[in-house]
């Protein structure tokens, strides 16, 4: 998969991605990360890439032409087409469904803005989607375009060792929130495991490890619940765990 990042700070996106799964995916040749600075493409003495907004406000927005530029440069580099994705807070939020649709794309181009956004005739024209990964405000768009290379990296075939497709696997199976892990010692100050895990009853470990993924998830993240359609058996493994919560 190719990812173009249209960014004012492109060393910033070459330093998260040059670790973990995304840097041994790049070593693979899975993933080919290119950065496109609108900065090298803007005219004048200043090189300037934003300005003040019409109207009056606080902050700058950055401007139409080096945007297109550096946009046209990246379509440029390759003929594969590839739609460009927009991280902004308002856009739609990411989700795994959509991480699995971006990351059959053969390729996809990124644009993190900064300041106050940029200009409304830009994002008209040539953005196809805008996408946020959380109702909060950021600096930029770069750490969310480092979420989207990461959680689409981690999609590819051979991207992962069998250990990290076990931890994708046991997430995005099914859609319920993880239940909850241990490790050594088994007895501490803090608490001790869960017996169940030590029994050896792989079957019983089974059952006590979904039903704590459905009770997690309908404590903390009901909305999921209702998107997983649960059959009839974990709707009473989950009635059983509620019936047991000391309230
Ligand atoms: C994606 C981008 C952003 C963001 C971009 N610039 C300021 N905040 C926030 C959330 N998701």
């Amino acid at each position: 998969m190719r990812v173009d990042v249209i960014s004012l700070f492109p060393e910033f996106l070459a330093q998260s991605a040059a670790l973990g799964v995304v840097g041994r995916a790049q070593e693979r040749g899975l993933l080919e990360l290119h950065g496109w600075n609108p900065r090298d493409y803007a005219e004048g003495n200043y090189r300037r890439v934003d300005d003040r907004p019409f109207g009056g406000g606080p902050g700058m927005v950055m401007l139409i032409e080096p945007l297109r530029a550096a946009l046209a440069a990246a379509r440029a580099a390759d003929p594969q087409p590839a739609p460009l994705i927009y991280l902004s807070p308002q856009g739609r939020p990411l989700s795994q469904a959509k991480v699995r649709e971006l990351a059959a794309l053969p390729r996809m181009i990124l644009l993190c803005g900064r300041y106050e956004g940029v200009d409304e005739r830009f994002i008209a024209s040539e953005v196809d989607e805008e996408i946020s990964i959380g109702d909060y405000v950021l600096s930029g768009g770069e750490l969310g375009a480092a979420v989207i290379i990461d959680a689409v990296t981690r999609l590819q075939e051979g991207a992962l060792n069998d250990a990290e497709s076990a931890v994708q696997d046991s997430f995005e199976g099914d859609g319920l929130l993880d239940c909850p892990h241990y490790s050594h010692p088994a007895s501490h100050a803090l608490g001790n495991v869960p017996e169940v895990l030590r029994s050896g009853n792989h079957a019983a470990i089974a059952r006590w490890r979904r039903q704590q993924s459905l009770l997690r998830t309908a404590l903390r993240r009901p909305d999921l619940l209702d998107e997983a359609g649960l059959g009839k058996a974990d709707r009473k493994l989950l009635a059983e765990a509620v019936a047991g919560l000391e309230i």
